[in-house]
């Protein structure tokens, strides 16, 4: 198999953590996209994922899956002993819940802030990112109030459990961890008062998985 993807970087991030926690790391070649130099908007990255973001997995058969939770599913499957997206109707409805609401309330409203209301990651990429849009840089700001009240929810989600989605590691705490990542990226800070969640993401590091991605 391999990766495209950008080591670092928030997504990847979440992918990598699935490796680790699969045991997976050893089976992937990395391809590494410089995002930079906005190598994912040209034809030849688009032609593998039309949406122009990585990471991006290519099966053997030459199949690209695009999209961190399609790949995690793909992964944690692999071996037919699921672990990061559930086994019961409950533990999918439940970890596939608590994940959306990490995508729209942290990660990705942290990345529209970055991309819009920021220098982003640059002049060259910035060209793809519609800078003749009035109102851009405010509705990259109302993200950053999103994602700050995403801040909030998880630490009052992580009071009541010890991982995001209940009681046990899932694909919800990879993408929180990328989401903490994208905010200090992004300059939005994690208050002293969100306790909890400090206290979780110091725990997250302490497993492999997240330590060595
Ligand atoms: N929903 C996508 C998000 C992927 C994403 O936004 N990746 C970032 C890297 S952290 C990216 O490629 N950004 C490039 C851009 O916005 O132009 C997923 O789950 O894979």
């Amino acid at each position: 198999m391999k990766i495209y993807d950008t080591p670092g970087f928030p997504n990847p991030l979440r992918v990598r953590i699935v490796l680790g926690e699969k045991d997976l790391l050893s089976q992937v070649e990395f391809i590494k996209i410089d995002l930079i130099a906005a190598e994912h908007k040209q034809p030849a990255f688009l032609a593998i994922n039309p949406t122009g973001t990585v990471p991006v997995l290519e099966l053997d058969d030459g199949t690209y899956i695009s999209e961190c939770t399609a790949i995690t599913e793909y992964l944690d499957n692999l071996t037919g002993n699921p672990t990061l997206t559930g086994r019961t109707a409950r533990e999918k409805a439940v970890i596939h819940m608590m994940q959306k609401r990490a995508e729209s309330e942290l990660i990705d409203a942290i990345g529209i802030y970055f991309h819009h209301a920021t220098p982003g990651l640059g002049p060259i990429l910035q060209a793809h990112k519609h800078p003749e849009w009035e109102g851009r840089t405010q509705w990259g700001r109302m993200h950053r109030e999103q994602a700050e009240g995403g801040l909030h929810y998880f630490d009052r989600v992580l009071r009541e459990q010890p991982f995001i989605a209940g009681e046990a590691f899932s694909m919800a705490d990879a993408t929180v961890l990328g989401g903490l990542l994208f905010a200090h990226y992004a300059d939005i800070p994690v208050s002293a008062e969100y306790s909890a969640l400090l206290a979780w993401k110091e725990r997250m590091y302490q497993r492999p998985s997240v330590a060595n991605a």
